[in-house]
């Protein structure tokens, strides 16, 4: 049983708890209101520009030319390729990209962005695998069941696709390739923040789906 193989199994409950979320139910059946869709996205957009960052500062630090090539090829690729993606709805919904990060939002990124600022570059390097392989996952199991005509298709294929299937099988090698030279109380480190960011990507979701917002309004009456 390999490193990663072990992360998984610590996960699976998050996982499944995942699939059952309605945010997932309703994208998969495409009844997910276009609303909703648009709250994440703008929430996915402010994420995705700090898990860029997060995934050039695990290149900066990593001591492999090749893991190095890898994290910058990521840290590009989710600014262009993802990027595309999201402006493309955009304009599809005829909609401005103008948000503030939710809560859920701000604890993840700033979840990743202290991870890499304070810990063990093998700690950030876990703690950005889940970002790839709950996507990965996810992406194909709605794959499985959603129909052609779902209108969240382009999402879909994207992260059902081979480009992402090859990142992602990328960073588990690279994962499990770091963890080899790792003692045992570091593997411990590694297992915590993967699980952290697993349950940071259930509560994304979560909290898109209920589109949350910070509770300053209802305390003292802040309007934005
Ligand atoms: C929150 C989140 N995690 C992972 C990915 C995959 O890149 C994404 N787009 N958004």
């Amino acid at each position: 049983m390999t490193f990663t193989d072990q992360l998984w199994s610590e996960i699976e409950p998050i996982y499944d708890a995942i699939m059952e979320l309605p945010f997932i139910r309703e994208l998969t059946e495409g009844t997910l209101p276009e609303e909703v869709f648009l709250f994440y996205l703008k929430q996915d957009t402010l994420y995705l520009a700090d898990f860029s960052r997060t995934l050039s500062l695990a290149g900066v630090r990593s001591d492999r030319y090749d893991h190095m090539n890898s994290f910058f090829q990521y840290a590009a690729n989710v600014a262009v390729v993802e990027g595309e993606l999201h402006q493309d709805y955009y304009e599809q919904y005829g909609v401005e990209m103008e948000a503030e990060k939710s809560p859920s939002c701000f604890a993840y990124t700033n979840f990743l962005l202290s991870t890499a600022a304070t810990k063990d570059n093998v700690v950030t390097i876990a703690a950005l695998l889940p970002c790839f392989w709950i996507y990965r996952e996810v992406g194909l199991e709605i794959y499985e069941e959603a129909s052609a005509d779902n209108p969240y298709r382009e999402w879909i294929d994207t992260y059902a696709g081979d480009e992402f299937n090859e990142g992602v099988d990328r960073a588990i090698t690279i994962t499990d390739a770091v963890a080899e030279q790792e003692p045992e109380h570091r593997l411990g480190e590694m297992t915590e923040a993967f699980v952290k960011s697993t349950e940071l990507e259930w509560m994304f979701w979560k909290s898109a789906y209920e589109q949350e917002q910070w509770p300053f309004e209802e305390a003292y009456g802040f309007e934005e």
